[in-house]
């Protein structure tokens, strides 16, 4: 079925990157979301408009429940109750436990399709939001046997119209699947993370790619982290006994000094694992920008002024990090642009001063 229209309930990161995903198809999207402010930036953003407060004159071809998971199944039951939409799904980071409450919520079943995007970030809001977040990624649909198999498709539509793969699976075997690759690791990366609270500030000063990379998840909202943790008891402790057990074996034979076995065991079947997470899935999600590094000032402005000569230059940038080491009297902002632009811009900026590193 062609979607041609879509509400969203929850404009937070999720809600909002599905949005502006389905915008830029021509989709009509109308937003709502509890807290007024994520709302407005998210419509202010281009996701869409402010959805009104009666029943749908018109149900929308599909809503989109994208609040965290607890919320949800009341969620659900409301939007269904007005009859906004024909086909409903939500993005809940947990299947099963979220599906058993939507029925004891009196949810209609027929109509609604779980679903989970494995797209997301350790940012939340609609700030963080993007319409490329879902690029290449999987997107776990979890119908029942009383599913309507038209729900079933429009949501496998939608899932492709913001560039991800849907895949089928039972909830169970869902919330199975994302305890290991998902949930465990992020209980696991705040692990990490806790100890560097041990760490005087010569540690931190250290910290380079590799502590960054391990512990990027552990930046997420704690709050929806207890919330998806609480819906997925089992199957994580599954796992985080299982990566104990490798720890504390390694940490053993660390202290007997027999570093060759098992703790070289453990680094090949590391590296093993981590090869068998699928390339294309695993892949940088964004599109093809090439990333422009120029050298900034710590000063006043420096920024300002670098923006100035990009916008004489006449190039869109399109992302912005800034990389930036403590005590060093400067940073380096690594510009992403289309292809295309980057001779041009790293000629203009090098015509002005800029020390850039095409
Ligand atoms: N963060 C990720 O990486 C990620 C990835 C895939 C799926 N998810 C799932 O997506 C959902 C949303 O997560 P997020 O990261 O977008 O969080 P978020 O905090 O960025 O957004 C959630 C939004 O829901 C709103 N909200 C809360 N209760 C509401 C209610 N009763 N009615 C209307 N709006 C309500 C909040 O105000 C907030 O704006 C969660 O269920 C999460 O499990 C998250
Ligand atoms: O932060 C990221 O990069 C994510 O993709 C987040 C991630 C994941 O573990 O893969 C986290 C929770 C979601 O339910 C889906 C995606």
């Amino acid at each position: 079925m062609k979607i041609e229209s879509a509400v969203v309930v929850g404009a937070g990161l999720i809600g909002t990157s599905i949005a502006l995903a389905l915008r830029e198809h021509g989709v009509e999207v109308a937003l709502a979301d509890s807290d007024p402010a994520a709302l407005r930036l998210a419509c202010e953003l281009g996701a869409g408009t402010p959805l009104g407060d009666g029943p749908g004159t018109h149900p929308a071809d599909v809503a989109v429940v994208a609040a965290p998971p607890g919320a949800v199944p009341a969620v659900l039951r409301e939007v269904q109750d007005r009859g906004l939409a024909q086909v409903y799904t939500d993005v809940a980071s947990v299947k099963h436990g979220v599906l058993v409450e939507a029925v004891r919520a009196g949810c209609d079943l027929a109509t609604f399709v779980p679903g989970h995007p494995m797209g997301g970030s350790e940012r939340n809001g609609p700030g963080a939001a993007r319409a490329d977040l879902f690029l290449g990624r999987s997107w776990a649909l979890c119908p029942t046997d009383k599913t309507d198999p038209g729900a079933a498709a429009t949501v496998a539509e939608l899932a492709r119209l913001c560039g991800a793969a849907p895949l089928t699976l039972d909830a169970r075997a869902h919330d199975r699947a994302v305890a290991l690759v998902s949930h465990a690791p992020h209980v696991a990366a705040s692990a990490v993370a806790a100890r560097l609270l041990e760490g005087d500030g010569n540690a931190l000063a250290l910290a380079g790619q590799g502590v960054r990379d391990v512990t990027r998840i552990a930046g997420g909202d704690p709050s929806m982290w207890a919330e998806i943790l609480r819906h997925n008891t089992g199957p994580v402790a599954d796992v985080l006994e299982a990566v104990a057990a490798d720890l504390a074996t390694a940490a053993q034979a660390l202290r007997a000094e027999e570093g060759g076995t098992p703790v070289r065991g453990l680094l090949d079947r590391g590296r093993r694992g981590h090869e068998r997470i699928p390339g294309k899935h695993g892949a940088q999600r964004t599109p093809d920008y090439a990333v422009l590094p120029v050298v900034i000032p710590d000063e006043p402005n420096a920024l300002g002024r670098l923006f100035a000569a990009v916008g004489d230059a006449g190039v869109n940038v399109e992302d912005i990090r800034i990389d930036h080491s403590p005590g060093l009297p400067v940073g380096v902002a690594q510009l992403s642009v289309l292809p295309d632009s980057l001779p041009d811009l790293a000629r203009a900026l090098a015509d002005r001063g800029w020390s850039v590193h095409p």
